[in-house]
């Protein structure tokens, strides 16, 4: 016991030195940092003194630019540095509150035993010594994957062996001691338990204390192409990925910055749930797009992109067409086979079969989309097609050089000049005024054609445009086309598919796209299309690229992916159990590795969950039909409620009661409904009684306290506690069982699950014990 607090009292003393030293550091960088501010501001203040403005000759004019440029550099490198200190003090200022969160006691062989002290980022003393490690160093790896006793870690000159003697967890803040452990084969379960059992927040924390081996392995991976984390809902995939982040903008400092690292998440409310962790490690943020967003930017205004949440509630409403069809038409377009068949369609083009459209103007053909194809086809077929767009573009563009020469002859030229403003005129005056033949009579002639061919100019600017964005070329025609070949490309009924079934999906998509709408599953195709014929900018910038929720990507998506960026290093990441359409046709390892063949690809299971107390874990873990896959983490907990009500609005008022009740002891409930319908109605009621968000497709941000929230926005978050609406056997058939699990799997602490009537058939699996019934009789 002395022992042990002498040990507190020593470790405590080690804290106060650190602390000091760092403290004392931070005070010799904000002072440099004010010298280098001020000297910023006084360059700002002088610039034009300092500078030599001669604008009389040539050589001058050279000679003031020259002198300018230098002095902006000059700013611009002090602002840099100013903003670089000040980054370095808000690390450090973490540092001073928590300078580290273990130790480890290693000695390498016949060398003496050295303490090492691991925290968020390295720091030394004015003798450069290391006070602190960063957790991404090296010779801290052994914390994560190491136990007592011989230990070995990999660094660039190879592996180091040794022996570690003792592993010790602290837990500090604010400069204090708050707890401290010493650890043996896992990573403190006391302070993962400690860290598990805290509130949520709406914004995710990082994981460096407490990183686990199975984890460690994923984040210091740098040799894989494609690095295939399947992992079950809570057992760390997202944290994972954002530290991997962090840990290679650190290994690779030299070579790597943030804006080379893309993550792909679900939706906007995930992106801005997960934006706080890299900085709060001292990173920037990588570059963060959701696939829609991707996409929407791509297509742009030509057509209206349904996102994967409207199809998900297109598909639940029912609404367009029977829903079996659309499942089908999503598994065929979003197949492999499909991918491949678009390949084999755009080979087929290189000779003729590629649709255009007429250049028009003011009603009149100007080029005729015939003359374009001869034009196109002119060109030698060693010529790819994306090759041949812009010799296309340029001849297009001269030959309306020509016709805007035509044009000025025009009436409607003459009519517009009336409607013409006092500046046009003047600037016409002026520029005969400046030719050569300042002497001509004819002036107003000149002025005149001046003017008719500013006026024609200004109408053809668009029409070139849209030439340079090759737009003579018809993509929707060509995708149409595309459609009707599908049948002679791929074997439909491989999928599945019979030809009547797949005329009728075409159809459909050919009235949608003449409505200037694309659904989701035609949006990778009809991208992919254009690209191979019209080129695609190549993303050669892009060093890793990280999916999160892999299963709610089709295989065309991930192999579109992989095309867009062919020379990155792909992290996917994802559960098959939490797919959101419940239907996992092709397993994603599997079509990742076709995509990624003869690389080098690794897959990793993560089977332990986190996320969740013991019995809400044995409770989904039960949900799922192979749950079996799934670790229990430790942690104590309530039983999760199934609380049955008979009508609707006593169900309402059970939410409302419960939320209310759980509000007290957490600082996020969400309450989860099946479709964004349900949402809506169970906010119109709770309005009225309390203080509650409903969360959107729009939503960037959300606060603590009570939220709605439909089920596919939810993905990826995590809350207190959990309140599911109406989880009746009407509201979840056989086919949601994942949508369920994903559900449930969003509580942390406390899981209620409200039903009208008899709850889902899907709990049927799931043992008595593991929760408790609460039925009301109402009337
Ligand atoms: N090693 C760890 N130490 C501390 N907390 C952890 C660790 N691993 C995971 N967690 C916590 O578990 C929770 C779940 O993590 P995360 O959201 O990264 O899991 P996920 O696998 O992406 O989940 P899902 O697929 O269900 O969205 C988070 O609160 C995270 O902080």
């Amino acid at each position: 016991m002395e022992n042990q607090s002498r040990e507190w009292t020593q470790e405590q003393e080690r804290v106060d030195y650190t602390v000091k030293k760092v403290r004392s550091h931070i005070n010799t960088l904000v002072a440099s940092a004010e010298n280098v501010k001020q000297e910023a501001e006084e360059i700002r203040r002088n610039f034009w003194e300092d500078v030599t403005v001669n604008f009389d000759e040539p050589d001058d004019v050279i000679e003031t630019m020259t002198s300018i440029k230098q002095q902006m550099e000059l700013l611009s490198e002090r602002e840099r540095s100013y903003g670089h200190v000040e980054e370095n003090v808000k690390t450090l200022q973490k540092l001073a509150s928590s300078p580290y969160f273990a130790r480890v006691d290693f000695s390498e062989e016949k060398e003496p035993l050295e303490q090492i002290y691991i925290g968020i980022a390295s720091f030394l003393d004015e003798h450069d010594e290391y006070l602190v490690y960063d957790w991404r160093a090296p010779i801290s790896s052994i914390y994560y994957d190491g136990i007592p006793g011989p230990v070995s870690y990999k660094t660039p000159e190879g592996t180091r062996y040794g022996e570690m003697e003792l592993k010790r967890q602290f837990l500090i803040r604010d400069g204090v001691i708050q707890s401290m452990f010493d650890t043996g084969v896992t990573i403190g379960d006391e302070m993962l338990q400690e860290i598990l059992g805290a509130k949520a927040n709406t914004h995710m924390k990082s994981i460096v204390a407490t990183i686990q081996k199975e984890q460690n392995k994923i984040i210091r991976d740098i040799k894989s192409q494609l690095l295939f984390v399947q992992g079950a809902a809570g057992s760390g995939k997202t944290s994972v990925a954002l530290q991997r982040i962090a840990f290679l903008l650190y290994h690779f400092r030299e070579s790597l910055n943030a804006e080379q690292i893309i993550l792909f998440s679900p939706n906007p409310l995930f992106n801005s749930y997960i934006s706080k962790v890299l900085p709060e490690l001292g990173e920037n943020n990588m570059v963060q797009t959701t696939f829609y967003d991707y996409a929407r930017h791509r297509i742009g205004k030509d057509l209206e992109v349904e996102s994967l949440f409207e199809q998900f509630e297109n598909r639940l409403k029912d609404r367009d067409e029977p829903s079996d069809i659309r499942e089908k038409a999503i598994n065929v377009k979003g197949s492999l086979d499909f991918y491949h068949a678009i390949q084999q369609y755009a080979e087929q083009l290189l000779d003729n079969g590629l649709f255009f459209r007429d250049i028009v103007f003011r009603g009149k053909q100007l080029i005729s989309k015939q003359e374009i194809a001869e034009l196109f086809y002119s060109y030698d077929k060693s010529y790819s097609l994306p090759n041949r767009f812009p010799l296309v573009a340029k001849q297009l563009l001269r030959m309306l050089d020509e016709k805007a020469r035509e044009e000025e002859q025009e009436e409607w030229v003459e009519e517009q000049m009336e409607l013409l403003d006092r500046d046009d005129f003047l600037a016409a005056f002026k520029s005969v005024k400046s030719g050569k033949n300042d002497e001509v009579f004819d002036s107003f002639e000149q002025e005149k054609s001046y003017l008719a061919k500013e006026i024609v100019g200004r109408y053809f600017r668009r029409l070139k445009r849209s030439v340079k964005q090759y737009r003579f070329f018809h993509r929707k025609a060509q995708y149409i086309h595309f459609l009707e070949q599908v049948p002679k490309l791929m074997q439909l009924d491989k999928l599945g598919m019979s030809q009547s079934e797949w005329d009728s999906i075409r159809s459909q998509t050919m009235s949608r796209l003449r409505n200037k709408q694309i659904q989701m599953e035609d949006v990778v195709p009809y991208m992919y299309l254009s690209d191979l014929i019209e080129g695609k900018k190549s993303q050669t910038s892009m060093k890793y690229v990280f999916i999160d929720e892999i299963q709610d990507y089709t295989p065309i998506q991930l192999a579109y992916l992989r095309f867009l960026f062919p020379y990155s290093k792909f992290t996917m990441l994802g559960d098959i159990n939490q797919s959101i359409h419940g239907t996992e046709s092709e397993s994603k390892i599997q079509i990742a590795e076709e995509i990624f063949q003869n690389q080098k690809s690794e897959i990793v299971y993560l089977k332990k969950s986190y996320r969740s107390t013991m019995p809400i874990t044995r409770f989904t873990k039960a949900i799922l039909e192979d749950g079996e896959e799934v670790e229990l983490f430790e942690r104590d907990g309530e039983l999760p409620t199934v609380l049955i009500t008979k009508n609707k609005n006593e169900m309402l008022e059970k939410v409302f009661e419960k939320a209310k009740c759980l509000s007290k002891e957490s600082n996020t409930v969400a309450i989860i409904g099946k479709s964004l319908e349900q949402c809506e109605e169970a906010f119109r009621y709770l309005q009225m009684r309390m203080d509650v968000t409903l969360l959107g497709m729009e939503t960037r941000e959300f606060n603590e306290g009570v939220i709605v929230i439909p089920s596919y926005l939810a993905k990826g978050l995590e809350f207190d506690s959990v309140i599911v609406l109406n989880a009746s056997d009407e509201v979840y058939r056989d086919s949601e069982r994942k949508l369920l699990y994903t559900i449930c799997t969003r509580a942390m602490h406390r899981l209620v699950i409200t039903s009208i009537g008899t709850p889902t058939r899907l709990l049927n699996s799931v043992q008595n014990d593991y929760y408790q019934i609460a039925e009301i009789r109402g009337e």
